[in-house]
């Protein structure tokens, strides 16, 4: 499936009765970039687990292409071309790197594992490696290989970068930007680390309190630390 154009209009959503989504419109091209900025706790990654239909929907829609996906569950949006890389790192620590892998398969040819072990060498060196045994960086490579394996027309990568070495940072970034190059998937990507942020996707969003405060290019923030230390209260470079 090629990338395909993810539109959110008006998105509200949050947890139960609790409200912390509201008015959220944005849109990203297929096989565009977008960056989500913003302080701790203001609602990235609850945005990301609404476009997963992950929370309670109060409002709003969000479509992919020229589908509607709004109503739909979880493993549907997912069928339909939804890709979610969660913060927590969606990996069975029980089975071995390849039994993860076969999971993401779900029912296509074991020879396409060979696509991500090229991407991944290091899954390829381990793979009959438990889950637990596995570096964070390594779990973090295994979470979005086995998403990647579900070919999704939109990626939405939630603080990939979390807890790693720098050069960990450097390799995983390095895979995520040529991913986003190839065309093949639109790709959302929420993180705090913003320099990587910033050099990822020129378009960028910036979240507070479950609203967007700001949209635009992300060489105009980079331009303007006054801004950023506004937005997100810490200088850049
Ligand atoms: N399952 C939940 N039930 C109720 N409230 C929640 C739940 N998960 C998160 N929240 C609340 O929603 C708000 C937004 O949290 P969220 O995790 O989306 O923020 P974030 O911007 O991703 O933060 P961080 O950068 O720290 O990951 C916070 O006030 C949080 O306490």
């Amino acid at each position: 499936m090629p990338a395909a154009r993810l539109e959110v209009e008006r998105l509200a959503a949050g947890y139960g009765s609790v409200s912390i989504l509201s008015d959220i419109s944005f849109a990203v091209p297929a096989g565009g970039r977008l960056t989500v900025l913003g302080r701790n706790g203001v609602g990235k990654t609850t945005l990301l687990a609404s476009l997963m239909g992950l929370t309670t929907h109060k409002g709003g829609a969000v479509r992919l292409g020229d589908r509607d996906v709004t109503g739909l569950r979880t493993f549907a949006r997912a069928a339909a071309g939804l890709g979610y890389v969660p913060q927590t790192r969606d990996v069975f620590r029980s089975l071995t790197v390849e039994e993860n892998l076969f999971t993401g398969l779900k029912g296509r040819p074991r020879t396409e594992l060979e696509s991500v072990y090229a991407m991944f060498p290091r899954l390829a060196e381990r793979r009959n490696h438990g889950g637990m045994q596995l570096s964070g960086g390594e779990q973090q490579m295994l979470s979005l290989a086995r998403t990647l394996l579900g070919k999704p027309q939109v990626l939405l990568l939630d603080e990939p970068l979390e807890g790693l070495a720098p050069v960990i940072c450097d390799q995983l970034m390095e895979t995520i930007v040529k991913l986003a190059q190839s065309g093949e998937m639109t790709v959302v990507l929420v993180e705090q680390q913003i320099e990587r942020a910033l050099d990822f996707a020129d378009d960028v969003m910036v979240i507070e309190r479950g609203r967007i405060v700001w949209q635009g290019q992300g060489a105009q923030l980079r331009a303007d630390r006054e801004l950023v230390d506004s937005l997100l209260g810490v200088g850049i470079g």
